[in-house]
């Protein structure tokens, strides 16, 4: 059976992802924030050259929620995903994943956070699975070296691979599977120990499209039935059509939010509708999105007008002009 095939809609699934996120965090009051990034700066200096990968980056993503973060290559989203995975520091700013204050833990608590607070899915499928052991024994190993093995850490391995769908693999090592099937069985891996938050980084970068969907289908599993916070990094806007919000950065800053919400139309009938968002930054910082600038030919400096119920802006060539 796979629970898979079998997945409620965005909605449902969402509002369970929410209800188990909030009984496992004590509280619904306590769900805000569960990640946190506030002006983040990442600097890298290569042969005296200064790179400013993040350039004042913000993002807060609640416990229970399943986003997606997409950007161009050379945008950052490595350089955020490295930061919060506790791989790299920050040079400025605030992180902050569970409670874990990502710029000034200590390097035991760092690895304290990387063994038990998150889990990782990585894109090539050889760095997420040992290709010698099945895909029972390679969700069972984590539980094993955390001393959680035995009768109970082979059932749990068993109900984590029907989870994601992949219980007909069990007995299979990774050289039998689809990598779709390996991709899943790496999202059972992932959380194997319980993790309250998993980051998948391009888990679908090299599968086709239907077979990407289905590891989507595990990931949201995962996430509705374990209440397990889900960041997922990728270059494919299509990404969007998968998860409830999609974060869009540019240059290393939050440029834009889809959000996708299900509402009752004209007809009677739920339809799924998607609003696209630019997100200002404290400061009062937003980037236009480069569609709208390269459509009116804006460049150097725009004319702003406050009007009584929006911002308008508009070329400031024309009132060069006038
Ligand atoms: N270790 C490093 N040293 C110097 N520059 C770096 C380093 N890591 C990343 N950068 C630079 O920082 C910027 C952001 O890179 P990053 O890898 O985060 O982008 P990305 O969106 O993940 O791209 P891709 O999708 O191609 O992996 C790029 O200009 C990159 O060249």
């Amino acid at each position: 059976m796979s629970l898979v095939q079998d997945v409620p809609d965005l909605a449902t699934l969402q509002q369970r992802a929410a209800e188990r996120a909030a009984a496992r965090a004590g509280g619904a009051e306590r769900l805000r924030g569960h990640i946190v990034c506030d002006g983040l700066v990442r600097i890298f200096t290569t042969e005296g050259v200064e790179v400013v990968a993040l350039q004042g980056l913000d993002l807060v993503v609640d416990r229970g929620e399943l986003v997606a973060i997409v950007g161009a290559s050379g945008s950052g989203k490595s350089t955020v995903l490295n930061i919060l995975s506790g791989l790299d520091t920050p040079t400025a700013g605030i992180a902050r994943v569970a409670g874990y204050d990502l710029l000034t833990m200590s390097a035991r608590k760092r690895l304290r956070y990387r063994r038990h607070t998150v889990g990782f899915v990585w894109q090539q499928t050889g760095r997420n699975l040992l290709p010698y052991l099945t895909a029972r024994e390679n969700v069972e190993l984590p539980m094993r070296l955390a001393r959680r093995g035995g009768r109970a850490g082979r059932r749990r391995a068993m109900e984590l691979l029907e989870m994601v769908g992949v219980g007909y693999c069990a007995d299979r090592r990774p050289g039998q599977m689809s990598g779709g099937e390996q991709q899943r069985c790496a999202v059972a891996v992932a959380v194997a120990n319980d993790p309250e938050v998993l980051f998948a980084d391009e888990p679908t970068g090299e599968l086709d499209e239907a077979t990407a969907a289905e590891v989507f289908g595990a990931l949201r599993a995962i996430n509705a039935e374990l209440g397990v916070t889900v960041v997922v990094v990728t270059h494919d806007p299509q990404v969007a059509s998968q998860v409830r919000r999609t974060i869009a950065i540019r240059d290393g800053r939050t440029a834009s939010e889809v959000h996708r919400r299900a509402r009752i139309g004209a007809d009677g009938v739920e339809e799924l509708v998607t609003e696209e968002y630019a997100v200002l930054d404290r400061a009062g910082r937003m980037q236009l999105p480069a569609g709208f600038v390269d459509a009116l030919a804006l460049r150097d400096r725009v004319k702003l007008t406050l009007e009584p119920d929006h911002v308008q802006v508009r070329s400031g060539e024309e009132s060069g002009a006038a």
